[in-house]
């Protein structure tokens, strides 16, 4: 059973799609990288996979449910505004999201909050900086003894050492509780770290979606001369080409022409060759 699946899902706002067709499925037990440019629409997919907002069109299912504006009880999401309580302190922030939840551990909040160097159980959560209040709300997500963990932008206003911290705590989630991880992010080399299954949207589809190792050999970026590039096979996905020297990002390429170095991307490259041929295909 997929922990999350998306059957030609669509969401339009007014006039205008935020996501259209999206089909996709994510395998239980994996973190899941979900990456785009701002406006992709991936706190829409997200909200949708929370039940918190309804698809316009086609079906998600989370654990085979569909979503239909409820929130499942084996999710938890961590959205982008980060709502907390902020005139708690959080010992009583804790204290009322075990009053809210059915299923809630108390050694599990205890446990992670006692992992993260700059949360003051004592303060208010309205005098925590903006990075500690993110890693306050992902304990709170992790008390609800998630099977589906939904985190948006995470880590975006994190200094490098609380990135760590909170990576760790997720890679720890994920290894004891097989937790399955969906997570959104702009820092591309702090996902590489945690994710092993990418999801790219952008203009609203999904460009690309599978395990990352079998994604990044699947591609292959090639230098070589502007003047030649007949010899080059597979799909060119985009290029840049500067003087007499192309770089291509291709797909399904194989072994580099004579003239040309081959080498296998790294996911900011991969990741950044779509979003460049995207934006190009909305100029033309
Ligand atoms: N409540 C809303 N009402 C109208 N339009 C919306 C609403 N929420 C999102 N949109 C639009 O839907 C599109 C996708 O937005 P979304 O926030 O899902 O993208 P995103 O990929 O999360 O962007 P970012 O990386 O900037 O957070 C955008 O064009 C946005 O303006």
């Amino acid at each position: 059973m997929n922990p999350l699946s998306a059957t030609a899902v669509g969401k339009r706002y007014r006039t205008r799609w935020a996501l259209r067709e999206c089909s996709f499925a994510v395998p239980e037990g994996k973190v899941v990288a979900l990456v785009g440019p701002n406006g992709a629409g991936k706190s829409t997919l997200l909200r949708m996979a929370a039940g918190l907002v309804r698809p316009t069109t086609g079906e998600l299912r989370t654990f085979d449910t569909p979503t239909d504006g409820r929130t499942h009880p084996d999710v938890s999401f961590l959205a982008q505004d980060r709502p907390l309580y902020r005139d708690l302190t959080v010992r009583e922030l804790t204290r009322a999201c075990a009053a809210m939840n059915d299923r809630w551990s108390a050694d599990r909040v205890r446990e992670v909050l006692g992992l993260l160097a700059g949360v003051d159980r004592d303060a208010k959560v309205d005098t925590l900086s903006a990075g500690a209040r993110t890693q306050v709300a992902i304990a709170m997500a992790l008390g609800r003894l998630p099977r589906l963990l939904l985190l948006d932008e995470p880590l975006s206003d994190l200094d490098p050492l609380a990135r760590d911290e909170t990576l760790r705590i997720i890679m720890t989630e994920v290894a004891d509780r097989g937790t399955t991880v969906v997570v959104s992010s702009h820092l591309l080399s702090d996902l590489r770290e945690v994710c092993d299954h990418l999801l790219l949207v952008d203009g609203g589809r999904v460009q690309v979606d599978g395990d990352i190792e079998e994604v990044l050999a699947e591609h292959r970026v090639l230098v070589g001369p502007v003047a030649d590039e007949s010899a080059v096979g597979g799909t060119l996905i985009s290029a840049t080409r500067t003087g007499r020297q192309s770089t291509l990002l291709l797909r399904g390429a194989g072994r580099a022409p004579e003239g040309w170095a081959g080498t296998e991307p790294d996911l900011e490259s991969l990741v950044m060759g779509y979003l460049r041929a995207s934006r190009e295909r909305r100029l033309r």
